[in-house]
């Protein structure tokens, strides 16, 4: 038996909900540059959960739903109000609230279809909640009811800054929101998939997913992006922040990936999005500084983007803080990780692989005085 380090290249499911095959993303055989125009977030959750596109009405009976739905217990804000709010991490604040949603949720070991699909949309429902309120409890704010007449991503950014956004805020949110939702068996969606496969409720599944999410070899990477877009400063900068960490052999946050080697066809779309929202808030040098970041990575290490990279100065464009950014990955994601869950349950079987030992061959037990 010989080990294949992080499972690279293994096959470990089947799944009818996204693919990629030659650095083309589909989610159930659509284009993501076609669902990036044309969907929106709402018909994006309905086609990777039913794996069809949604009919007006199913459309319309799934965003009341969500809309619905959007409200959560007071206890998940009390909880919050009593962690260290200064040192918390949302991240972590998210993935504690995702497991008491499950404390609360009276179907929670109910493992009927009708009733995980009834939990999907609560927890889809109350996640954006959970982000928005935590952001809001944090500075000392009321969290904000939901406004149900708007619809998934007009009412994320309503909730976090208590104003209705502009157009081009919600254009640019929705997509971004599309270009997160699945991504094949990716390592939260792994993780999902391994926790659900013993049985474990849906709860269980997504809590876990939100903690593989957080490192920032997966979706930490977005905060961490930010990050070193915050030290560089400027764009004379850029030089010798970045030949000084690829000289240290040290990775640049938000390039490589597993799967794509030509690039990630979702960095385009948030690349396009960074440049128009950054000169419309008069910081252009944000996008400049990244795209002088992306050229010296491409031409030294020939890594491109991934969807990491331009999503950070895509949400600071937004108005939105820094740490909020993997939970809102984690808010879309939600989505696939439904999807994917949902689909393993259709069809289960335990999750086990094997280890290679590569320990010591066997011993004999000796007594504690004669070690
Ligand atoms: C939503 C997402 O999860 S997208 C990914 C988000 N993560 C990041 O952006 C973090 C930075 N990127 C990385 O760490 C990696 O590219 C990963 C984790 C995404 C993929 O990793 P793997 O497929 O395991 O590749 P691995 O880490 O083995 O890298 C292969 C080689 O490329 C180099 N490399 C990979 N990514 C980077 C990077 N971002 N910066 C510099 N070098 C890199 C590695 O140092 C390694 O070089 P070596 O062979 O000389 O040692
Ligand atoms: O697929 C991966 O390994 C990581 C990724 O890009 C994602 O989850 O969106």
């Amino acid at each position: 038996m010989t080990a294949t380090r992080g499972l690279e290249g293994i096959v470990a499911a089947e799944s009818k909900i996204s693919s990629i095959i030659d650095d083309t993303l589909t989610y159930v055989g659509y284009d993501i540059d076609d669902l990036t125009e044309n969907a929106t977030f709402e018909e994006v959750v309905y086609l990777l959960w039913h794996t069809r596109l949604p009919k007006a009405d199913e459309l319309a009976e799934l965003t009341k739903a969500l809309a619905e739905n959007a409200e959560v217990p007071q206890a998940i804000f009390d909880q919050f109000k009593s962690y260290p709010l200064q040192t918390v991490h949302p991240m972590a604040a998210l993935r504690s609230a995702v497991s008491l949603l499950g404390v609360y949720d009276e179907e929670a070991d109910d493992m009927s279809p009708e009733a995980n699909y009834r939990k999907a949309i609560r927890l889809q429902a109350k996640i954006a909640t959970v982000v928005t309120g935590f952001s809001r409890i944090r500075k000392g704010l009321e969290p904000i009811a939901p406004k149900p007449e708007l619809g998934y991503a007009a009412n994320f950014l309503y909730m976090l800054h208590g104003k209705e956004p502009a157009p081009i805020e919600v254009e640019a949110f929705n997509k971004a929101l599309v270009l997160h939702a699945d991504h094949e068996l990716n390592a939260s969606t792994f993780t999902a998939r391994v926790c659900v496969a013993t049985l474990s409720d849906i709860y269980s599944g997504i809590t876990s997913a939100i903690g593989a999410l957080k490192g920032p070899l997966h979706g930490g990477a977005n905060e961490q992006v930010m990050k070193m877009l915050s030290e560089i400063g400027s764009i004379e900068n850029v030089e010798s922040y970045i030949q000084n960490k690829l000289d240290n052999k040290e990775k640049i946050m938000g390039f490589g990936h597993r799967v794509y080697r030509k690039g990630d066809p979702r960095a385009k779309h948030l690349r396009v999005m960074s440049e128009k929202l950054t000169k419309l808030t008069g910081k252009p040098e944000l996008y400049e500084m990244s795209v002088k970041i992306h050229d010296m990575i491409v031409g030294q290490k020939g890594l491109p983007a991934n969807v990491d990279f331009f999503s950070a100065s895509v949400y600071d464009s937004l108005g939105i803080e820094h740490d909020l950014f993997t939970p809102i990955f984690a808010v879309s994601r939600t989505s696939g990780w439904i999807a994917h869950i949902l689909e393993q349950y259709a069809n289960n079987r335990l999750i086990r692989p094997r280890a290679e030992y590569i320990g010591p061959g066997m011993q004999k037990y000796v007594p504690i005085d004669e070690r």
